[in-house]
């Protein structure tokens, strides 16, 4: 993998630039749509295209669990199984199976757990963790963390943070394929001196990029942006950095004005088929009955298919009737939205004005 720095904002630390991976170019700073199960849900790989995607995130625990990692294997890896030939990176569960309730425990080794699928007691750690996700073939892949819930005590924290740090290492050491990149992921939570630490122990063990976990848990834009400040100066500059899970556009234009690269989120998606439309000028509740002889597109300034086709009367009808294409139309134009916004932030580092950009985008949302 190459990463090339194309342009730094004078003003902030939001910068653009290039990830190369065996499955093309990521221009960053890069939003990536969640694929979870393999699939984008209700997009097909080429409407997923027409948005600008450059590369997806999928899960490795979902993946692990349903079809299994083998069969993905068998049937040629994750990109011919889905047929995207753009890049993947596959989130490795650490996230997933601590948000499980039936958790049955956690040591030093790995997780055990019950299947919410088919109840089987299942076990996860680095070294299986790692097989999984060679075995789906991501071109970026993510190291076993524990993601903790927020508000969560000091301690734990600390004691959770030496834990995600000794797994990371036995993620590298189990690390034995070239064409797939392994990314670390700094924890601990909101606490400065277990972030500064963390940061600092996997900086020493050499990853091919870092991303920032444990953040977009309900810790809010205000803390989210004081672990940004003092975590982020602490990573390489020369390597990609991934926060993850987030997230709404004012906390991506904040993480790109601290010198992020990678954002995923299935807010434009989920809230998507929720009926929730991003525009530029706010957001829409496209099932409200004002809506019900809209004639104007979603948003007029978007040129999504969409935007380009139908009304809010038409989308909002399907919704209501619970038709699969409204589904499909708003997940469509939510992605567009979110690409679009990432492609104006990327031109408008390149111009020097990324702050002026930023904050015309966020006054009219
Ligand atoms: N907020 C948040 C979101 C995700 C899921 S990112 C994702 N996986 C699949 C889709 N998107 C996280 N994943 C890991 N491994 N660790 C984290 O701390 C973390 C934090």
């Amino acid at each position: 993998m190459q990463f090339r720095l194309l342009a730094s904002d004078n003003k902030t630390k939001a910068r653009c630039g290039e990830i190369t991976t065996n499955h093309g170019l990521i221009p960053t700073p890069a939003f990536m749509p969640v694929g979870t199960q393999a699939t984008v849900k209700t997009l097909t790989p080429l409407q997923l295209q027409e948005t600008e995607a450059h590369a997806l995130l999928c899960n490795a625990y979902h993946l692990y669990l349903r079809p299994g990692h083998e069969v993905v294997k068998k049937l040629g890896g994750l990109h011919k199984f889905m047929k995207w030939d753009r890049s993947i990176i596959t989130d490795s569960g650490g996230y997933q199976v601590f948000s499980l309730e039936r958790l049955t425990k956690v040591t030093d080794d790995g997780v055990e757990f019950q299947s919410p699928i088919d109840g089987s007691r299942r076990f996860l750690n680095p070294e299986i963790v790692m097989d999984i996700q060679h075995a789906l073939g991501a071109d970026i892949i993510m190291a076993f963390d524990e993601c903790l819930p927020y508000p969560c005590e000091k301690d734990r924290v600390r004691q959770s943070m030496y834990r995600t740090v000794k797994w990371a290492n036995r993620c590298l050491k189990a690390h034995n394929s070239d064409d797939q990149e392994l990314f670390a992921i700094v924890q601990g939570s909101v606490f400065k001196d277990i972030r500064e630490e963390c940061t600092d122990r996997l900086v020493e063990m050499e990853f091919n990029g870092y991303a920032i976990g444990g953040l977009s848990v309900g810790e809010g834009n205000l803390l989210m942006n004081e672990v940004l400040e003092y975590t982020t100066p602490r990573l390489p500059e020369n390597k990609p950095r991934y926060l993850m899970g987030v997230g709404f556009p004012l906390d991506i234009l904040d993480g790109i004005e601290h010198g992020i690269d990678l954002f995923d989120c299935v807010i434009p998606t989920r809230n998507g088929r929720n009926g929730c439309a991003f525009t530029s000028n706010g957001k829409l509740k496209i099932r409200n009955s004002c809506y019900k002889t809209d004639e104007r597109p979603i948003d007029k300034n978007c040129h999504c298919y969409a935007c380009k086709n139908f009304s809010r009367a038409y989308i909002r009808h399907l919704l209501t009737s619970n038709e699969i294409l409204g589904l499909s139309l708003m997940s469509l134009h939510n992605i567009c939205f979110f690409e679009n916004m990432m492609k104006k932030a990327r031109q408008s580092i390149i111009e020097g004005n990324f702050l002026n950009f930023k904050s015309k985008f966020l006054s009219l949302q």
